[in-house]
């Protein structure tokens, strides 16, 4: 999105008093986005966003907050939430759950290199790395029980052919979850690392944000979600330079088990899925907002469809 709550200076100048960095200078929405409500917010110190949160499970917010912590103090380059006079993180704007986090120089790219690539790979590594040491954990909101409940809800405004790969394919996953995806290396994860979601300063990543869809899941999951958005064309063409500079890079840093390699195939539809269904519930059911940004569900169908015929390998030979 999106802006589905708009602020004012009085709630602004409201919010900067229980914070150290100073006065308030500029402000202004940013369209890009889907889940929350994000401005770029200038003071007299500094250049920072907040976010209110929309759409997120409020419970889940102080595990966002601290992953977020935990990844900066581990040298991991992503959105850090600037703390308050109080020493919490989350505030309250319009009576939404909010949070000011530091703003990143650098931007997204739509078209990335795969140098680039290969910069994401051992960046992403080391987030893998580094969440060992964390000692939260969060499920994840969008596992296969909301799937099946999407599915449902979605009901019979999908056409036959549609509800049937569906249905195959949630029947298809159901089942690796009880085989091929029970020895799977699990941590927090990103689950949603697509390109909007990177910044980049040059050829290196500057840092992630959008770390809302955090939870404990497989991270061979981040992998095929970054498979999908990063090593495909807009006419669903491989890229396999791309693809084979992140998975160099990740490899080097974080060896991939044999487990990860059979279940690669699997895991690319799971991810192709997951983003299909949300984005059918975003554009079957959208919410009010001042501007809001619904995204194409029919690109991740089609990569679901090609993944079910042939799926590229985790590892480029
Ligand atoms: N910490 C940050 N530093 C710089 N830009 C940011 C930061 N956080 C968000 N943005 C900008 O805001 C946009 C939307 O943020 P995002 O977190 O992806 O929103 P949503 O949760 O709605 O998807 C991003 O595409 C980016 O341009
Ligand atoms: N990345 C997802 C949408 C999730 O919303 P976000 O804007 O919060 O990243 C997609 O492309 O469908």
């Amino acid at each position: 999105m999106s802006v589905y709550t708009r602020v004012d200076h009085d709630d602004l100048r409201a919010l900067l008093a229980d914070y150290a960095i100073g006065e308030l200078e500029d402000f202004r929405g940013i369209a890009a986005g889907i889940t929350n409500t994000n401005y770029f917010v200038d003071t007299t110190t500094g250049r920072w966003v907040l976010t209110l949160f929309e759409q997120v499970d409020t419970a889940a917010l102080p595990f966002f907050m601290q992953l977020m912590d935990h990844l900066a103090g581990h040298g991991v380059p992503g959105a850090h939430p600037v703390a308050r006079n109080d020493g919490g993180f989350l505030s309250e704007v319009r009576g939404r759950p909010a949070a000011l986090v530091y703003r990143l120089s650098g931007a997204s790219i739509e078209s990335p290199e795969p140098a680039q690539c290969g910069s994401l790979g051992g960046v992403v590594a080391e987030m893998h790395r580094a969440v060992r040491s964390f000692g939260l954990t969060q499920d994840n909101t969008r596992d296969l029980a909301w799937l099946r409940d999407a599915r449902a809800r979605l009901g019979t405004r999908l056409d036959t052919e549609t509800r049937t790969l569906l249905d195959d394919e949630l029947a298809y996953q159901s089942d690796c979850a009880r085989t091929c995806y029970v020895d799977l290396p699990r941590a927090v994860i990103h689950a949603d690392m697509f390109r909007d979601n990177v910044l980049f300063q040059g050829q290196r990543v500057s840092g992630i944000i959008d770390f809302y869809f955090a939870c404990q899941e497989y991270l061979l999951f981040d992998l095929a979600v970054i498979c999908n958005d990063w090593a495909y064309d807009d006419q669903r063409r491989h890229l396999p330079d791309h693809w084979a500079a992140f998975a160099g890079a990740y490899h080097r840093r974080r060896p991939l088990t044999d487990a990860e390699i059979r279940a690669w195939p699997a895991m690319l539809r799971a991810a192709a899925l997951r983003f299909w269904v949300s984005r059918l519930v975003d554009y079957h059911f959208p919410m009010d907002g001042d501007v809001v940004h619904v995204h194409d569900p029919t690109p991740f169908e089609a990569l679901l469809r090609r993944h079910r015929e042939q799926a590229p390998p985790l590892i480029p030979s």
